[in-house]
């Protein structure tokens, strides 16, 4: 790999799920990449296909799924790679945390064996002594209190917000170069979250690791990323780094989904959310799939899906409305 190659390059990919005889694409044609050591956030409303994405990229979507595309790590292409192949990489260099840590713990078995087992997977000849000092210095990582008491737990035994650490502490056992978080915080009181994003970009600046945060917070990109994509019915509808992406907003869904953030300045007034509800993704309107919702729609709308284009250096955006500015 040349040095400022990216560390993961996803083209034109598209996810569709196979249900009896009807096949429904719920990402379509994205495109996007990550440099080593960035944060790239993902946000939308629920259902906009975030969760699909990375779990495209992860590989780990059930047998009624059609991934195409390219999904480039590393320079290697992961959907030419065998499941075995794909399941060696998740484990080596690639992690990723999820919203319910509950569902990615084994609730039989204690922390550290949770932890061994990873790590035993990843170096095969490693001692027990080294599993045991591995993984006290991984759960100190990620700031759990009583690490030697902690990993003699089972994960009922713990917290939310203690789980998710043993999570991160799990995923980064193998000291990954690239993790994707599928809203790790959600289901945290606003005190944990605070301490886990923190812990997420602390790992992220000390050890260069590149990170796909999934989140449908606005508030949440703002402190964690570098570059953002917003999506919305299964496509990109704006991207560009997270500073122009707050000064400047272009695409009509963006500016609803941030004039619905609560601001110390709008604490006494009523916040403004998007009208209409989010879209049923097997049954879109023709045309721009935002339409029914946007104050800016026209006829011209209703005809076809925006292109994504560049409207401003490294700004793209999928809306007819928006103006070119400062580039041809
Ligand atoms: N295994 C599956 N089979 C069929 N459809 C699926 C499957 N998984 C997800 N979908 C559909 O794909 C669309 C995108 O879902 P996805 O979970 O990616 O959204 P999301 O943006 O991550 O939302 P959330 O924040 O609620 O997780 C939804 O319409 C969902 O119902």
């Amino acid at each position: 790999m040349k040095p400022r190659d990216p560390l993961l390059s996803v083209t034109n990919l598209s996810t569709s799920f196979r249900a009896g005889k009807r096949e429904t694409t719920v990402v379509k044609d994205i495109s996007f990449h990550v440099n080593p050591g960035e944060v790239v956030a993902i946000v939308g409303e629920s259902g906009s296909g975030k969760s699909v994405t990375s779990l495209s990229i992860m590989g780990l979507l059930r047998k009624n799924a059609t991934v195409s595309g390219s999904i480039l790590y590393n320079g290697q292409e992961l959907n030419a790679l065998s499941s075995k192949e794909r399941r060696l990489l998740r484990g080596s260099e690639m992690s990723m945390i999820f919203q319910e840590p509950m569902s990615s713990l084994n609730p039989m078995l204690r922390i550290q064996s949770q932890i061994g087992e990873v790590l035993t997977i990843h170096y095969p000849s490693i001692s027990k002594a080294k599993i045991k000092e591995k993984t006290i210095d991984l759960l100190t990582q990620v700031d759990i209190p009583n690490p030697i008491e902690t990993a003699r737990r089972f994960p009922h035994q713990l917290s939310g917000g203690m789980r998710q650490r043993v999570m991160i502490a799990i995923a980064l056992a193998c000291d990954p170069k690239l993790l994707i978080a599928d809203e790790p915080t959600t289901a945290l009181d606003v005190t944990t979250q605070a301490q886990i994003l923190s812990l997420i970009k602390r790992l992220n600046e000390q050890n260069g690791t590149g990170v796909v945060f999934v989140t449908h917070d606005l508030s949440v990109v703002a402190t964690m990323a570098d570059r953002v994509l917003v999506m919305y019915a299964g496509r990109i509808v704006e991207e560009t780094t997270v500073h122009e992406l707050f000064d400047r907003p272009k695409h009509p869904y963006t500016i609803g989904l941030m004039e619905a953030m609560p601001t110390l300045d709008t604490k006494n007034e009523r916040l403004h959310a998007i009208q209409g509800n989010p879209p049923n993704i097997v049954n879109l309107p023709i045309g721009c799939s935002f339409h029914p919702r946007c104050p800016w729609a026209t006829e011209a709308c209703k005809e076809a899906v925006p292109d994504l284009e560049e409207k401003a250096a490294t700004h793209y955006v999928r809306c007819i409305h928006v103006k070119k500015e400062g580039i041809e």
